[in-house]
């Protein structure tokens, strides 16, 4: 699935109407149809949900005749105001209206500004809506609604209220109270900044309401290109999102006030995105197979010999940080390296013999307090002549020249490598990547945020306003596979390609978790896979496991472990 910028999204629409000859009135007819069809299927879900009548009711099929007239028991209790703005935004919610209505879904508009402020195809569906009868509110004071009666309102949310209390009574004459639910057609993909007034109190006003909200292409408030949210912005129950996936809805906090994101075609080919030279997608299986061109069965050759999957090296693990070597190399194993050796301080070494009979350990620092010293680079240079892939970096530490340690092996070795934690701490010192060679063979690095704050010399905060936009600079820039870490962890590559994975689970947050991921990478890397390959197949099976260990957990997801992670793979 192809993510897009507002730019992106905006080049494509253009396309379509003036090389394809698509009308932009086709496309926003679509779009308003499609924003309808999911209040729809919405409102049957909530009844269903209510009468426990089983889902996939939507459609009629009667003696063989198959009609979209949608059976949603009792409409007349379903009442949507949709919330209109002044662009095409605003358009797409004034077709949604008399789809609404048609399927018997009362419905009223309430616009931003004065209606005769709309222009072009907008104005057209105006003008189409207020033909079609539909009534319309114009925004004032009245309809503001402030947090103090917010209380009100959380009692109140929900389609069949109940109004109790003299306070509940008071607050249900107001304006929002005559409603079930809310179209936010207020902004979208063209709108710049925090919203301005009027749009800002509407937006406070339709939360604090409790209504229900489906957000039209994305929550008026949303920062499309990177999911950063306005002080003042919607939050959505689901996000209608029109032809491509909007990147802002793939990042937090976005993703949250979008809620369940459902991408509808309006009539742009998909195709238009690949001639358009896109590189941005979601992981899917579909994408794992048809755009990373990965076997995703991960078979075993009938024949085949621990040889021919691969050798991985770990570098790393310290008195002080035993158990991140021995998960990452554990990990690689798991995720099938044929082979996995483990280069560690000798004095950590009589403490890990027998924990994993499977793993080689290679002596590599005589160090008595079982650190890392700085004359073991030329060592590991030599030892890693057997190994196909390198990992350095889990459970390190720092010590003493480590960044000329590191600069050896950055320099020195040929095959591809993952660097992670106090690797990646080493690198982004002052003699650090942008002073060193680029190397020959592929190499990834895997931050969580802060860990990429320090590489990219800002801070953590700075990083999660925009990590799509800052992981694709810094691999381009550097010319690494960067895998930013952090709920919908991003894969970018050195040529500019993104991918977003959505797999994981909140429990993964625990301590050792992204060296299994590093073991992980390493291991599907040994095995053949390029960087990139193996960094994006790589994050989709570590979520996957940790969704897998999670369910498999009776307690507390909490309770997690990085452990559980590695028996999950
Ligand atoms: N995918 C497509 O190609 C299609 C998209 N459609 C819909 O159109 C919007 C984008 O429409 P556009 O007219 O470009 O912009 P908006 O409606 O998002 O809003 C622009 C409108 O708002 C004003 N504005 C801008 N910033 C602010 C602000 N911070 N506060 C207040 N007002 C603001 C600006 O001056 C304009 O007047 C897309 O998201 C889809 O929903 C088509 O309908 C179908 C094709
Ligand atoms: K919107």
């Amino acid at each position: 699935m192809y993510i897009v910028t507002a730019q992106q999204m905006r080049d494509l629409d253009q396309y379509t109407i003036e090389q394809l000859g698509i009308p932009a009135m086709s496309l926003m007819e679509s779009a308003g149809k499609a924003i309808a069809e999911e209040v729809i299927a919405w409102c049957g879900g909530q009844q269903e949900e209510q009468a426990d009548v089983p889902r996939g009711r939507a459609l009629t099929n009667e003696g063989g005749i198959r009609s979209d007239e949608r059976v949603i028991p009792d409409r007349s209790r379903q009442h949507w105001l949709v919330l209109v703005g002044k662009g095409n935004n605003g358009g797409d919610g004034l077709v949604a209206v008399r789809y609404l209505m048609d399927a018997g879904i009362a419905v009223t508009l309430l616009y931003a500004q004065d209606p005769q402020e709309l222009t072009g195809h907008a104005a057209a569906q105006r003008d189409a809506a207020h033909r079609s009868g539909i009534a319309y509110r114009v925004w004032s004071e009245e309809w503001n609604l402030h947090a103090e009666t917010e209380e009100g309102n959380k009692q109140e949310s929900g389609i069949n209220h109940t109004a109790s209390g003299s306070k509940q009574a008071e607050h249900n004459q107001h304006p929002w109270s005559n409603y079930t639910g809310i179209i936010d057609a207020l902004l979208g993909t063209g709108s710049k900044g925090e919203p301005r007034e009027p749009y800002a109190s509407i937006i406070r006003s339709a939360n604090i309401s409790g209504k229900p909200i489906i957000a039209a292409d994305i929550p008026s408030g949303l920062n499309a290109d990177t999911g950063e949210v306005a002080e003042n912005c919607i939050q959505a129950q689901v996000t209608v999102c029109l032809a491509f996936l909007k990147q802002g809805l793939t990042q937090y906090p976005g993703a949250t006030a979008a809620g369940e994101v459902v991408v509808r075609s309006i009539g742009i080919p998909r195709s238009t995105a690949k001639q358009a030279g896109l590189r941005a997608h979601l992981i899917t299986d579909d994408v794992l197979r048809d755009v990373l061109q990965i076997d995703t069965s991960r078979a075993r050759a009938i024949d085949g010999h621990k040889g021919t999957y691969g050798h991985v090296m770990v570098i790393g693990g310290s008195m002080k940080m035993s158990g991140a070597g021995l998960m990452a190399s554990r990990s690689a194993l798991r995720i099938g390296s044929g082979l996995v050796s483990w280069a560690l301080p000798e004095q950590l070494m009589k403490h890990m013999v027998g924990h994993v009979p499977e793993l080689m350990m290679i002596p590599a620092s005589e160090d008595p307090d079982g650190q890392w010293k700085a004359d073991t680079a030329q060592t590991i240079v030599e030892q890693t002549a057997k190994a196909d892939v390198l990992a350095i970096g889990p459970g390190l530490g720092r010590f003493e020249d480590d960044n000329e340690w590191l600069r050896t092996l950055w320099e020195e070795t040929q095959q591809p490598l993952v660097l992670d934690a106090d690797g990646l701490n080493i690198l982004s010192e002052a003699e650090g990547l942008s002073r060193w060679p680029r190397r020959q063979a592929d190499t990834v690095l895997t931050p969580h945020p802060g860990e990429m704050a320090r590489l990219a010399g800002v801070s953590t905060a700075d990083i999660q306003r925009d990590r799509i936009g800052i992981a694709r600079d810094f691999a381009s820039k550097h010319g690494v596979v960067l895998v930013l870490k952090g709920a919908r962890t991003i894969v970018a590559s050195p040529q500019g390609d993104i991918f977003v994975n959505t797999t994981g689970h909140p429990g993964m947050a625990t301590g050792g978790s992204g060296d299994v991921l590093t073991g992980v990478i390493s291991g599907l890397m040994a095995q053949g896979l390029s960087g990139l390959q193996a960094a994006a197949f790589g994050v989709h099976l570590h979520g996957h496991a940790g969704e897998e260990a999670a369910r498999k957990r009776t307690g507390n997801p909490a309770s997690l472990l990085a452990g559980d992670i590695i028996e999950s793979l």
